[in-house]
Protein backbone atom coordinates (compact mmCIF):
# COMPACT_ATOMS: atom_id res chain seq x y z
CA UNK A 1 0.00 0.00 0.00
CA UNK A 2 1.84 3.58 -0.85
CA UNK A 3 0.55 6.62 0.81
CA UNK A 4 2.26 9.83 -1.07
CA UNK A 5 3.05 12.90 0.89
CA UNK A 6 2.30 15.82 -1.03
CA UNK A 7 4.09 19.11 -0.88
CA UNK A 8 0.80 21.29 0.20
CA UNK A 9 0.68 21.65 3.73
CA UNK A 10 1.82 17.89 4.40
CA UNK A 11 -1.68 16.56 3.02
CA UNK A 12 -1.57 12.60 2.69
CA UNK A 13 -2.87 11.18 -0.52
CA UNK A 14 -3.16 7.69 -0.88
CA UNK A 15 -2.48 6.76 -4.06
CA UNK A 16 -4.26 3.63 -5.72
CA UNK A 17 -1.25 0.61 -6.26
CA UNK A 18 -1.05 -0.35 -9.76
CA UNK A 19 -1.34 -4.16 -8.96
CA UNK A 20 -2.77 -5.79 -6.37
CA UNK A 21 -1.68 -9.46 -5.75
CA UNK A 22 -3.18 -11.44 -2.90
CA UNK A 23 -2.75 -15.01 -1.83
CA UNK A 24 -2.09 -16.25 -5.83
CA UNK A 25 -1.52 -19.55 -6.70
CA UNK A 26 -0.55 -21.40 -9.52
CA UNK A 27 -1.63 -25.06 -10.10
CA UNK A 28 -1.83 -27.43 -12.55
CA UNK A 29 -4.84 -29.73 -13.95
CA UNK A 30 -4.12 -32.35 -11.37
CA UNK A 31 -4.09 -29.95 -8.63
CA UNK A 32 -0.04 -29.89 -7.71
CA UNK A 33 0.45 -26.14 -6.81
CA UNK A 34 3.50 -24.25 -8.22
CA UNK A 35 2.85 -21.27 -6.56
CA UNK A 36 1.63 -21.16 -3.58
CA UNK A 37 -0.56 -17.85 -1.76
CA UNK A 38 1.81 -15.20 -3.15
CA UNK A 39 1.09 -11.49 -1.69
CA UNK A 40 2.25 -8.56 -2.80
CA UNK A 41 1.35 -4.98 -4.16
CA UNK A 42 3.23 -2.25 -6.26
CA UNK A 43 2.44 1.44 -6.38
CA UNK A 44 2.88 3.21 -9.12
CA UNK A 45 6.64 4.23 -10.09
CA UNK A 46 7.76 1.58 -7.53
CA UNK A 47 10.46 -0.97 -8.58
CA UNK A 48 10.05 -4.48 -6.95
CA UNK A 49 11.63 -7.54 -7.87
CA UNK A 50 10.95 -11.19 -7.92
CA UNK A 51 13.93 -13.04 -6.99
CA UNK A 52 14.83 -16.59 -6.70
CA UNK A 53 16.77 -20.27 -7.67
CA UNK A 54 15.60 -21.65 -11.03
CA UNK A 55 12.25 -23.18 -10.87
CA UNK A 56 11.13 -20.95 -7.54
CA UNK A 57 7.81 -19.49 -9.43
CA UNK A 58 9.13 -16.20 -10.82
CA UNK A 59 8.47 -16.67 -14.03
CA UNK A 60 4.76 -18.63 -13.36
CA UNK A 61 4.12 -15.46 -10.83
CA UNK A 62 4.66 -12.85 -13.33
CA UNK A 63 2.72 -14.86 -16.34
CA UNK A 64 0.20 -14.90 -14.08
CA UNK A 65 -0.09 -11.19 -13.28
CA UNK A 66 -1.27 -10.69 -16.86
CA UNK A 67 -3.22 -13.86 -17.52
CA UNK A 68 -0.72 -15.33 -19.44
CA UNK A 69 -0.07 -18.89 -17.90
CA UNK A 70 0.93 -21.61 -19.79
CA UNK A 71 -1.75 -24.00 -21.17
CA UNK A 72 -2.78 -26.80 -18.57
CA UNK A 73 -1.85 -24.50 -15.74
CA UNK A 74 -3.92 -22.00 -13.19
CA UNK A 75 -4.52 -19.59 -10.78
CA UNK A 76 -6.31 -18.19 -7.84
CA UNK A 77 -6.63 -15.90 -5.75
CA UNK A 78 -6.43 -12.36 -6.63
CA UNK A 79 -4.59 -10.17 -9.14
CA UNK A 80 -5.81 -6.82 -9.81
CA UNK A 81 -4.65 -4.64 -12.11
CA UNK A 82 -5.35 -1.10 -12.54
CA UNK A 83 -8.30 -2.04 -10.65
CA UNK A 84 -9.37 -5.50 -12.96
CA UNK A 85 -9.75 -8.32 -11.11
CA UNK A 86 -7.28 -10.93 -13.82
CA UNK A 87 -7.98 -14.13 -11.88
CA UNK A 88 -10.98 -15.69 -13.34
CA UNK A 89 -11.17 -13.19 -16.20
CA UNK A 90 -12.24 -13.68 -19.69
CA UNK A 91 -9.50 -13.31 -22.28
CA UNK A 92 -11.03 -10.42 -24.01
CA UNK A 93 -11.31 -8.45 -21.19
CA UNK A 94 -7.53 -8.88 -20.35
CA UNK A 95 -6.61 -7.83 -24.24
CA UNK A 96 -6.95 -4.60 -23.25
CA UNK A 97 -4.98 -4.68 -20.32
CA UNK A 98 -2.00 -5.95 -22.32
CA UNK A 99 0.33 -3.69 -23.46
CA UNK A 100 -1.84 -0.43 -22.51
CA UNK A 101 -1.61 -1.16 -18.92
CA UNK A 102 1.10 -3.50 -18.15
CA UNK A 103 3.58 -5.02 -20.78
CA UNK A 104 6.13 -8.01 -20.48
CA UNK A 105 9.87 -8.48 -21.86
CA UNK A 106 10.83 -11.70 -21.94
CA UNK A 107 14.06 -13.38 -21.30
CA UNK A 108 14.53 -14.48 -25.20
CA UNK A 109 13.78 -11.42 -27.57
CA UNK A 110 13.60 -14.41 -30.55
CA UNK A 111 10.88 -15.95 -29.09
CA UNK A 112 8.23 -12.85 -28.28
CA UNK A 113 9.34 -11.69 -31.60
CA UNK A 114 7.78 -13.42 -34.71
CA UNK A 115 10.59 -14.03 -37.49
CA UNK A 116 8.40 -13.92 -40.33
CA UNK A 117 7.32 -10.61 -39.59
CA UNK A 118 9.22 -7.46 -40.00
CA UNK A 119 9.96 -5.92 -36.99
CA UNK A 120 8.08 -2.59 -37.91
CA UNK A 121 4.79 -4.61 -38.02
CA UNK A 122 5.42 -6.68 -34.65
CA UNK A 123 5.45 -3.02 -32.96
CA UNK A 124 3.01 -1.44 -34.97
CA UNK A 125 0.47 -4.15 -33.79
CA UNK A 126 0.17 -2.38 -30.34
CA UNK A 127 -0.28 1.06 -31.48
CA UNK A 128 -2.68 0.21 -34.13
CA UNK A 129 -5.06 -2.13 -31.42
CA UNK A 130 -4.73 0.11 -28.51
CA UNK A 131 -3.98 3.17 -30.09
CA UNK A 132 -6.33 2.89 -33.43
CA UNK A 133 -3.24 4.62 -35.34
CA UNK A 134 -3.39 3.70 -38.91
CA UNK A 135 -1.39 5.20 -42.07
CA UNK A 136 1.54 7.80 -41.32
CA UNK A 137 0.51 8.78 -38.03
CA UNK A 138 1.29 4.18 -37.13
CA UNK A 139 4.85 4.43 -39.17
CA UNK A 140 6.37 7.69 -37.16
CA UNK A 141 5.06 6.13 -34.04
CA UNK A 142 6.75 2.93 -34.59
CA UNK A 143 9.81 5.03 -35.64
CA UNK A 144 9.72 7.11 -32.39
CA UNK A 145 9.32 3.55 -30.56
CA UNK A 146 12.27 2.36 -32.34
CA UNK A 147 14.25 5.40 -31.87
CA UNK A 148 13.90 5.59 -28.32
CA UNK A 149 15.16 2.57 -27.71
CA UNK A 150 18.09 3.50 -29.01
CA UNK A 151 18.30 1.90 -31.91
CA UNK A 152 20.45 3.26 -34.74
CA UNK A 153 18.70 3.73 -38.29
CA UNK A 154 15.01 3.11 -37.10
CA UNK A 155 14.15 3.06 -40.93
CA UNK A 156 16.11 0.11 -41.53
CA UNK A 157 15.37 -1.96 -38.18
CA UNK A 158 11.66 -1.44 -39.04
CA UNK A 159 12.00 -3.02 -42.50
CA UNK A 160 14.34 -6.28 -40.59
CA UNK A 161 13.05 -9.70 -39.77
CA UNK A 162 14.24 -10.44 -36.06
CA UNK A 163 17.23 -13.07 -37.49
CA UNK A 164 18.87 -10.03 -39.84
CA UNK A 165 19.86 -8.04 -36.12
CA UNK A 166 21.95 -8.77 -33.00
CA UNK A 167 20.68 -10.27 -29.86
CA UNK A 168 20.83 -7.03 -28.40
CA UNK A 169 19.04 -4.72 -30.58
CA UNK A 170 16.35 -7.80 -30.68
CA UNK A 171 15.84 -6.95 -26.89
CA UNK A 172 15.72 -3.64 -27.80
CA UNK A 173 13.10 -3.95 -30.41
CA UNK A 174 10.88 -6.05 -28.07
CA UNK A 175 11.12 -3.57 -25.33
CA UNK A 176 10.08 -0.85 -27.80
CA UNK A 177 7.13 -2.97 -28.95
CA UNK A 178 6.41 -3.61 -25.05
CA UNK A 179 6.54 0.21 -24.33
CA UNK A 180 4.73 1.65 -27.78
CA UNK A 181 1.88 2.44 -26.01
CA UNK A 182 3.32 3.16 -22.38
CA UNK A 183 1.95 1.41 -20.27
CA UNK A 184 2.29 1.94 -16.58
CA UNK A 185 3.66 -1.10 -15.66
CA UNK A 186 6.67 -2.58 -16.88
CA UNK A 187 7.13 -6.41 -16.30
CA UNK A 188 10.87 -7.64 -17.34
CA UNK A 189 11.29 -11.39 -16.52
CA UNK A 190 14.88 -11.63 -16.67
CA UNK A 191 15.61 -9.71 -19.51
CA UNK A 192 19.04 -9.56 -19.96
CA UNK A 193 19.61 -13.25 -19.04
CA UNK A 194 19.70 -14.15 -22.61
CA UNK A 195 22.56 -11.11 -23.51
CA UNK A 196 26.10 -10.90 -23.48
CA UNK A 197 27.73 -8.96 -20.57
CA UNK A 198 28.09 -5.55 -22.16
CA UNK A 199 24.99 -5.60 -24.20
CA UNK A 200 23.66 -6.83 -20.76
CA UNK A 201 24.59 -3.75 -19.34
CA UNK A 202 23.29 -1.33 -22.15
CA UNK A 203 19.77 -3.20 -22.05
CA UNK A 204 19.69 -3.10 -18.01
CA UNK A 205 20.30 1.06 -18.60
CA UNK A 206 17.91 1.23 -21.04
CA UNK A 207 15.05 0.03 -19.00
CA UNK A 208 16.30 2.48 -16.01
CA UNK A 209 16.33 4.99 -17.99
CA UNK A 210 12.85 4.60 -19.88
CA UNK A 211 11.29 3.85 -16.52
CA UNK A 212 12.39 6.46 -14.65
CA UNK A 213 11.58 8.94 -17.42
CA UNK A 214 7.78 7.76 -17.60
CA UNK A 215 7.43 7.20 -14.24
CA UNK A 216 7.01 3.32 -14.64
CA UNK A 217 6.01 0.81 -11.84
CA UNK A 218 8.60 -2.08 -12.65
CA UNK A 219 8.41 -5.61 -11.73
CA UNK A 220 12.04 -7.22 -12.69
CA UNK A 221 12.11 -10.85 -11.86
CA UNK A 222 15.88 -12.13 -11.85
CA UNK A 223 18.30 -14.71 -10.55
CA UNK A 224 21.00 -12.06 -10.07
CA UNK A 225 21.20 -10.15 -6.87
CA UNK A 226 23.93 -7.20 -8.52
CA UNK A 227 21.02 -7.20 -11.22
CA UNK A 228 18.27 -6.38 -8.71
CA UNK A 229 19.97 -4.10 -6.55
CA UNK A 230 20.80 -2.00 -8.83
CA UNK A 231 17.33 -2.67 -10.27
CA UNK A 232 14.82 -2.72 -7.63
CA UNK A 233 14.07 -0.57 -4.70
CA UNK A 234 12.06 -3.71 -2.67
CA UNK A 235 12.64 -7.29 -3.26
CA UNK A 236 10.44 -10.86 -2.79
CA UNK A 237 12.48 -14.05 -2.04
CA UNK A 238 10.55 -17.30 -3.85
CA UNK A 239 11.66 -20.64 -2.82
CA UNK A 240 9.79 -23.85 -3.93
CA UNK A 241 6.82 -21.09 -4.90
CA UNK A 242 6.74 -19.70 -1.64
CA UNK A 243 7.84 -16.19 -0.47
CA UNK A 244 10.28 -16.58 2.17
CA UNK A 245 11.07 -13.28 3.13
CA UNK A 246 10.76 -9.49 1.54
CA UNK A 247 11.72 -6.24 2.24
CA UNK A 248 14.39 -3.64 1.00
CA UNK A 249 16.87 -5.00 -1.86
CA UNK A 250 19.34 -3.13 0.75
CA UNK A 251 18.17 -4.68 3.88
CA UNK A 252 17.61 -8.22 1.90
CA UNK A 253 21.51 -8.25 1.14
CA UNK A 254 23.26 -6.65 4.06
CA UNK A 255 20.89 -8.39 7.02
CA UNK A 256 18.86 -11.06 5.27
CA UNK A 257 16.68 -12.66 7.77
CA UNK A 258 15.74 -16.13 5.62
CA UNK A 259 18.74 -18.80 5.78
CA UNK A 260 18.04 -19.08 2.20
CA UNK A 261 18.32 -15.26 1.24
CA UNK A 262 21.63 -15.28 3.36
CA UNK A 263 22.87 -18.39 1.13
CA UNK A 264 21.85 -16.43 -2.12
CA UNK A 265 23.95 -13.97 -0.62
CA UNK A 266 26.98 -15.83 -0.15
CA UNK A 267 27.65 -17.36 -3.20
CA UNK A 268 26.44 -14.06 -4.94
CA UNK A 269 29.24 -12.62 -3.19
CA UNK A 270 31.81 -15.66 -3.50
CA UNK A 271 31.24 -15.21 -7.43
CA UNK A 272 31.85 -11.43 -7.36
CA UNK A 273 34.79 -12.13 -5.59
CA UNK A 274 36.00 -15.11 -7.76
CA UNK A 275 35.59 -12.89 -11.22
CA UNK A 276 37.41 -10.01 -8.93
CA UNK A 277 40.94 -12.53 -8.61
CA UNK A 278 40.22 -13.33 -12.35
N1 LIG B 1 3.73 -25.40 -18.04
C1 LIG B 1 4.15 -25.98 -16.91
N2 LIG B 1 3.62 -27.15 -16.51
C2 LIG B 1 4.03 -27.77 -15.38
N3 LIG B 1 4.99 -27.27 -14.56
C3 LIG B 1 5.54 -26.10 -14.89
C4 LIG B 1 5.17 -25.39 -16.09
N4 LIG B 1 5.91 -24.25 -16.17
C5 LIG B 1 6.72 -24.25 -15.08
N5 LIG B 1 6.50 -25.35 -14.30
C6 LIG B 1 7.20 -25.68 -13.05
O1 LIG B 1 6.84 -24.68 -12.09
C7 LIG B 1 7.96 -24.36 -11.27
C8 LIG B 1 8.22 -22.85 -11.32
O2 LIG B 1 8.62 -22.49 -12.65
P1 LIG B 1 9.03 -21.01 -13.06
O3 LIG B 1 9.31 -21.04 -14.54
O4 LIG B 1 8.06 -20.03 -12.56
O5 LIG B 1 10.40 -20.82 -12.27
P2 LIG B 1 11.46 -19.64 -12.38
O6 LIG B 1 11.78 -19.27 -10.98
O7 LIG B 1 10.96 -18.58 -13.26
O8 LIG B 1 12.72 -20.36 -13.02
P3 LIG B 1 13.59 -19.94 -14.30
O9 LIG B 1 14.43 -18.79 -13.84
O10 LIG B 1 14.37 -21.17 -14.59
O11 LIG B 1 12.60 -19.59 -15.38
C9 LIG B 1 9.12 -25.20 -11.77
O12 LIG B 1 9.23 -26.33 -10.94
C10 LIG B 1 8.71 -25.61 -13.16
O13 LIG B 1 9.25 -26.85 -13.51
Amino acid sequence: MSAEVIGDGGAVRAEAPILEVEGLSVATRDGSALVHDVSFSLAPGERLSLIGESGSGKSLTSFALTGLLPEGLSSSGSVVLDGVQVVGARERDLVPLRGRVASTVFQEPMTALDPLMRLGRQVAEPLRLHLGLRGDALRSAVLEALAEVGLPEPERIARAYSWEISGGQRQRVAIAAALACRPRLLIADEPTTALDVTVQAEVLALIERLVAERGMALLFVSHDLAVVSRMAQRALVLRDGRVIEEGPVQTLLRAPQAPYTAELVRSARELDAALEVR
